[in-house]
């Protein structure tokens, strides 16, 4: 069985309705409040709104449907925009720390709250993270490839989310990619990061894309520390 702790931290805690709205409102990092109506509604508001966004990039319909569509989309983003926030929803700091402690078969699954990040369904091993994904038609670079630029989002986001997990507050200083073959489109691709060394403030990792065992891309990255800033969760 594989343990979600997106689930889990999904699931409410014991609060009144009304304190669940206003800290879900308030933004709160607090792992309890991770768990709100809020949270699991925009989930599936993401998740909808990126098969929304596949579809609208594929559709062959008539081009009179696709101004009929438009409209109403609009009429769904005006809705929508009525009352917004700034920011998108920031998952807690310490989510991938959490998963990480669960063990192996607990699972991450990024970008729940942000259709325009690629979502990844990743584990932890000790020093080693785990995913998987199957790019698709909006991911495309050269023809039925991955773009690069979206493999370097996914290295920075496996790499960064294990630094992360480890509890390290650290951003990317450096990263690079050599890109060694292409990535296909619509077939699952795995993906692995690790780290590799610490020196001081430094944390050196790297990591890869393999498909149907071909290594495709692999990465090196240097986090640096910025203890002492303060987070209010990270988004992902
Ligand atoms: C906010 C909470 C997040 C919370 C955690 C969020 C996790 C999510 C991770 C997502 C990953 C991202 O996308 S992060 C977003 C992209 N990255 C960024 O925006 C980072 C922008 N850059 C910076 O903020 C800064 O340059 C830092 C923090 C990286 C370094 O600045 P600093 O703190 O002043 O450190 P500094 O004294 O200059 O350097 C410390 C040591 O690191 C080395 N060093 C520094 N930069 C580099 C570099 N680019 N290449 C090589 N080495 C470098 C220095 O030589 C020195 O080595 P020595 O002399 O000691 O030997």
């Amino acid at each position: 069985m594989t343990a979600s702790v997106n689930e889990a931290a999904n699931r409410a805690p014991s609060q009144s309705q009304s304190e669940d709205q206003s800290q879900s409102e308030n933004q709160s990092s607090s792992t309890g409040t991770w768990a709100t109506e809020r949270t699991q509604a925009t989930t599936a508001l993401v998740a909808a709104t990126r098969s929304l966004m596949h579809a609208a990039a594929t559709t062959d319909l008539p081009v009179d449907d696709l101004a009929t569509a438009r409209r109403a989309i609009e009429s769904v983003t005006a809705e929508l925009s009525a009352r917004a926030r700034d920011r998108v929803l920031r998952i807690p700091f310490d989510l991938p720390a959490q998963v990480r402690a669960a063990g192996p078969e607990a699972e991450w699954n990024t970008y729940a709250l942000n259709p325009f990040g690629i979502p990844v369904r990743v584990t932890f091993d000790d020093e080693t993270s785990r995913g998987s994904f199957v790019p698709g038609a909006l991911h495309e670079g050269p023809p039925d490839s991955l773009h690069g630029g979206w493999s370097a989002h996914l290295m920075d986001c496996m790499l960064g989310g294990l630094v992360q997990a480890t509890g390290a507050r650290a951003v990317t200083a450096t990263l690079e990619l050599s890109y060694r073959h292409r990535v296909p489109l619509d077939s699952e691709v795995s993906m692995e990061a690790t780290i590799t060394r610490r020196d001081g403030r430094k944390i050196f990792a790297e990591g890869w894309i393999e498909h149907d065992g071909v290594r495709c891309v692999e990465a090196t990255a240097l986090f640096i520390r910025v203890d002492g800033i303060s987070v209010d969760g990270v988004a992902s």
